[in-house]
């Protein structure tokens, strides 16, 4: 990818900037449980404030589907972040509109500005030119400082960046440096370890992963959709049916490259999706078919552990298990301590990995925490970023 303008490209002094920012952080009844997202944008919005810019900030929250959803309004990320920065932060109800130019018309010069969710208007995700030169109108110049979302082509992040000056943020830089810098000529073994939920985002990704790294490690959610493959019974855990084809095919695959594909060797069953469920540990075989699986089982977890700690380089994205819950966070606090333990080099992806290393106390033990999750898998892949191929080249 060619190397973009940033921050030190541009003059700000007096200037509207619309600076786009992941504040999708973990939310629990309606309040903020890690605020990791918020803080790796401090050094960008900081600097926007100390240049003299009229700081506009933008994010999406969640995936309302271009509809308004009261939970998932930005207003306790805004009251977090004015107790961040220790200022004032004016949070509107809308991203677009009359409201929004007459409050944005107003500001002086170091004030900031919280717009709302701009994935409650449907044209945010389709990226719409129209949305996008709405978006666009209420500025001068374009930061892009959401590195979590700069796998996405949307209104926000790809459809603003071509009507204005579009520069990268702080955070955005560093993710890309760091994680350039540790795959461009990897240290190994290398391993990688993909969990979560997102079954239908990171799948593809392993693929292209398999032509690069020496180890894989499968866990959370993303593993029940390879067991079943493999011809296990899961009872009701998390499948993606049209995807068994494709994971049986990578493990095939693999095979033929050399590369060390491990999936859970025993699991954590519940009979409901709750804390307070009924659970054991089972070997991979026998899930009892109206069990789910919630977190990979203290073999695996004790199997993954001696990987992470023989590597060199171990990049991380998605948690073993719904840890969350007490009952089901074993297995991702087991890959977290081991990773915390490991002389390699360690990187986190992900908002609910970011959030599962601070739960567990590790955080300032790995060397570099991605704000990305789809986003550093999507990089790793080698693919272009579209937030980040629609800004200014230097
Ligand atoms: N076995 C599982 N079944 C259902 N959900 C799971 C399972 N394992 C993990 N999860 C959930 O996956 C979510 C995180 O997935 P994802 O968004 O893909 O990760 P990240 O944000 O780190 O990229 C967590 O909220 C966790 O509860
Ligand atoms: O949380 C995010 O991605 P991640 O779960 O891959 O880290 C980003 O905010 C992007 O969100 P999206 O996957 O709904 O586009």
């Amino acid at each position: 990818m060619k190397e973009k303008q940033s921050l030190s490209d541009v003059t700000l002094q007096g200037k509207r900037v619309f600076c786009r920012v992941d504040f999708n952080v973990p939310m629990e009844d309606g309040a903020i449980t890690d605020d990791t997202r918020i803080r790796a944008a401090l050094p960008t919005i900081n600097s926007l404030i100390e240049q003299g810019a009229k700081v506009i900030l933008a994010s999406h929250m969640g995936r309302p589907k271009g509809e308004v959803k009261e939970e998932l309004r930005l207003t306790k990320v805004g009251e977090h972040l004015a107790k961040l920065l220790n200022k004032p932060v004016t949070k509107l109800d809308e991203s677009i509109g009359q409201t929004v130019e007459l409050v944005v018309s107003e500001m002086a010069d170091g004030d900031i500005i919280l717009l709302e969710n701009v994935r409650f208007h449907a044209g945010e995700e389709k990226n719409d030119p129209a949305l996008a030169k709405a978006f666009a109108s209420l500025a001068d110049v374009y930061v892009n400082d959401a590195f979590g979302a700069a796998h996405r082509a949307h209104a926000t992040t790809e459809g603003i960046a071509k009507l204005l000056p579009a520069v990268s943020g702080l955070l955005m830089e560093k993710e890309l440096d760091v994680l350039g810098k540790a795959l461009s000529n990897p240290e190994r073994p290398f391993t990688t370890i993909i969990g979560g939920a997102k079954v239908k985002d990171k799948i593809g990704v392993i693929d292209h992963l398999l032509d690069k790294v020496d180890n894989i490690l499968i866990g959370g959610g993303l593993s029940y959709t390879f067991t079943k493959a493999l011809g296990n019974d899961i009872g009701t855990s998390l499948l993606e049916e049209d995807k068994m084809e494709l994971a049986k095919s990578f493990v095939e695959k693999a095979k033929e490259k050399g590369v060390s594909f491990y999936l859970p060797v025993d699991v954590v069953v519940a009979d409901e999706f709750s804390k307070d469920a009924n659970t054991k540990v089972v070997d991979i075989d026998q899930i009892p078919s109206d069990w789910m699986g919630l977190d990979i089982g203290p073999k695996t977890a004790a199997l993954y552990a001696d990987v992470i700690k023989n590597s060199k380089l171990i990049i991380w994205n998605g948690p073993m298990g719904v840890f969350e819950m007490e009952t089901f966070a074993n297995g991702t606090k087991g890959v977290a301590d081991a990773m915390a333990e490991t002389a390699g080099y360690t990187i986190i992806g992900g908002g609910d990995s970011a959030a599962a290393v601070e739960k567990f106390n590790v955080a300032d033990k790995m060397d570099h925490i991605s704000t990305g999750g789809g986003a550093s898998l999507e990089f790793m892949e080698g693919k272009d970023l579209p937030g980040v191929s629609a800004l200014n080249d230097k």
